[in-house]
């Protein structure tokens, strides 16, 4: 369990995180999502001690990171590329981690193998591709099998298959009852790997929910219908709150009714309905609605002119 209380980062007169509070639950993964520069990494580094609040506070499982006794063994976490021996083997690099906590060899054997570093494990990090660095950053977050992970774009440079293992590793450490919190700016990733999402913009949470609460709630319901007597279902579903769209001859969009409701109604007015279909809003949508206003850095057309990422006008 990790809980953030009224935690605050300044740097300088930039508030990088603004009052924040929430928890993040075990037997869960624990999606956060936010702009660039909205204050995801500033939050992990302070969870893990690497950055000290400016106010507030935020503990793991009861206790600030340093006061745990053997903090590798209670919290793993992949920040942004540490700073690694270059000359060192990816094996080396892990045993000398792992000395720190009396962690035993074979565990680094087995979080190589988990990994899949086996093949490159006697190889120079120095030479080791994005991928590789982000698996051995992993395989160092892994290593105490910690009670709770931590892991800052942990798909970042991965192939698919290596996504692929992420979810599945994250989906694995929650099943296990372990607490998973992750971010990433991969939506579609997103959607398949969190049960639970953060939003953060600008420093401060805007949403905190299950994951179909965040992608739901933000649209009223939606369906698809197809029949060949479009016009006399849409007489017979016309009513103030419902919004319906004629796609073609026997096809209608139904906003503002479920498909229990849109299925009642044709069957009292003895229409047949040879599809019905929920139309969902994807996390991306969600998100888009939820962030907008709360980007800091914004991306210029692609129609006009190349222009440079820019800074939006401070809020007031
Ligand atoms: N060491 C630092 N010194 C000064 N400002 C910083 C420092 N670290 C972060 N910031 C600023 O704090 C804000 C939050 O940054 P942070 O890296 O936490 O955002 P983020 O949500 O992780 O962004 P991204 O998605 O781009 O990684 C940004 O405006 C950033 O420029």
């Amino acid at each position: 369990m990790i809980t953030a209380e009224v935690l605050s980062k300044d740097y300088g007169a930039k508030r990088a995180v603004d009052s924040v509070s929430f928890t993040v639950a075990p037997g869960k993964v624990t999606g956060f999502l936010g702009p660039n520069g909205a204050g995801k990494s500033t939050t992990m580094r302070m969870i893990v001690g690497l950055d000290r609040p400016s106010a507030g506070s935020v503990s793991v499982n009861g206790r600030r990171y340093a006061e745990h006794a053997a903090p590798l063994r209670e919290v793993g976490a992949l920040l942004e590329a540490k700073s690694m021996h270059k000359s060192r083997s990816a094996r080396t690099h892990l045993r000398a981690i792992a000395a720190t906590h009396s962690i035993p060899n074979r565990r680094v054997d087995e979080v190589i193998e988990l990994t899949g570093l086996a093949g490159v494990a006697a190889k120079k990090v120095g030479g080791f591709s994005l991928g590789m660095g982000q698996r051995l950053g992993i395989a160092v977050a892994l290593l105490g099998d910690p009670q709770t992970l931590i892991l800052d774009e942990p798909v970042n440079g991965l192939d698919p298959e290596g996504v692929l293992w992420v979810r599945n590793l994250a989906r694995q450490q929650a099943a296990a009852g372990k607490t998973v919190f992750l971010s990433s700016h991969l939506m579609s990733e997103m959607a398949v790997t969190a049960d639970h999402l953060i939003v953060i913009g600008r420093g401060r949470i805007v949403a905190d929910a299950p994951i179909e609460q965040v992608i739901g709630g933000h649209n009223v319901p939606t369906c698809k219908v197809k029949t060949d007597a479009a016009p006399e279902l849409m007489n017979a579903l016309a009513a103030a709150n419902v919004q319906l769209t004629r796609l073609d001859a026997e096809t209608i969009e139904v906003a503002g009714l479920d498909g229990r409701a849109i299925a009642t109604r044709a069957l009292e007015t003895g229409i047949l309905i040879h599809e019905l279909t929920p139309v969902l809003q994807s996390l991306e949508q969600a998100y888009m609605a939820l962030t907008q206003g709360e980007v800091e850095y914004q991306s210029g057309s692609t129609d006009g002119p190349a222009e440079t990422i820019k800074e939006s006008q401070e809020q007031p």
